[in-house]
Formats: C-alpha cells, sequence, structure tokens
C-alpha cells in the first residue's frame, strides 16, 4: 500500500544550532519554502515528517521519522517544535492555520503509534 500523506503544510524548516543559540534554516536556498507533509505507512503502522524545498530540485530539508517518545511544542500559531533523538526541529509555518493543524496531525500519529 505504500504511504499516505496525512498532513501538507508550507513552511522554512529549522534547527537548532546549539553553539550560536539560534534557529538555522535548513537548505541551501534559505528564501525558498518547504513543502511538509506527515506520512503514515498503514503496513508496519509508522509515521515521518518529510520536508522539501518547493524549488526544481526537491531538495529534502528533513526526514525524520515519528517515534512515540517524541516531544514536541506549538510554541506559537505558526512555529513549532520538535525534538527527535539527534535534533531539535522548528517549522515555522507560512501561515498561522498550519500550526495547529500540523500538531494535531503529530498528535494523532503519536496516539496511533
Ligand atoms: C519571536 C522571535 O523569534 C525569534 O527571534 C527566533 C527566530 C524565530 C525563527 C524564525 C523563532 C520563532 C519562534 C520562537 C518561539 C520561541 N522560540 C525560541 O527559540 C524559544 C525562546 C527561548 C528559547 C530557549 C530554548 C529553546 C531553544 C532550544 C530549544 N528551546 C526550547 O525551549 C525547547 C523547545 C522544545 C520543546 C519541546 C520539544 C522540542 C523543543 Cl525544540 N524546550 C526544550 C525543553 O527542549 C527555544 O525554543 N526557545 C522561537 C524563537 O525565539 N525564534
Amino acid at each position: 500500500m505504500g504511504e499516505t500523506s496525512i498532513c501538507n503544510v508550507k513552511a522554512t524548516v529549522m534547527t537548532y544550532d546549539d553553539g550560536c543559540k539560534r534557529w538555522v534554516t535548513v537548505g541551501s536556498d534559505t528564501a525558498v519554502l518547504s513543502r511538509v507533509q506527515i506520512y503514515h505507512n498503514p503496513d508496519v503502522n509508522t509515521f515521518r515528517v518529510v520536508g522539501r524545498k518547493m524549488q526544481a530540485d526537491q531538495e529534502v530539508v528533513i526526514n525524520c521519522a515519528i517515534t512515540k517518545d517524541m516531544k514536541y511544542n506549538l510554541a506559537s500559531a505558526n512555529f513549532f517544535q520538535l525534538r527527535d533523538s539527534r535534533q531539535l526541529w522548528g517549522l515555522n509555518f507560512g501561515s498561522e492555520e498550519e500550526g495547529p493543524l500540523f500538531s494535531n496531525s503529530i498528535k494523532y500519529a503519536l496516539q496511533t503509534l
């Protein structure tokens, strides 16, 4: 069956640079938004967040598995934070509707795992 997308939003994908203590945009052209989707694989019941730059090369800027122990925080209507085993992710959404939408999809994934 393969993966189905349960959420499809536009955001600037960022990671937290502990050294400089600031959020850094991922990807070559920081001005280009990314399409961020949450994929569900029903065959094995896994979920992951995949983000690709909305430009010709579709550069992948996030590809992170959603795990049961994952911590997240909707810091504001358009800034969502997620901590995986290796790094801190920040999603700066294009609109204030997308933050709650994305956060609810992450909640759904964590409840379904
Ligand atoms: C408006 C002006 O915005 C800004 O100038 C910058 C540039 C903006 C991007 C374009 C970005 C946007 C939005 C705001 C929203 C607030 N915020 C911060 O960074 C806050 C402020 C204080 C600072 C302190 C710590 C810091 C950084 C490291 C991680 N962390 C935590 O608190 C984590 C969070 C977390 C929780 C759960 C799961 C994952 C994670 Cl990650 N907690 C823990 C327990 O891990 C954090 O998130 N912090 C952003 C910000 O300032 N900016």
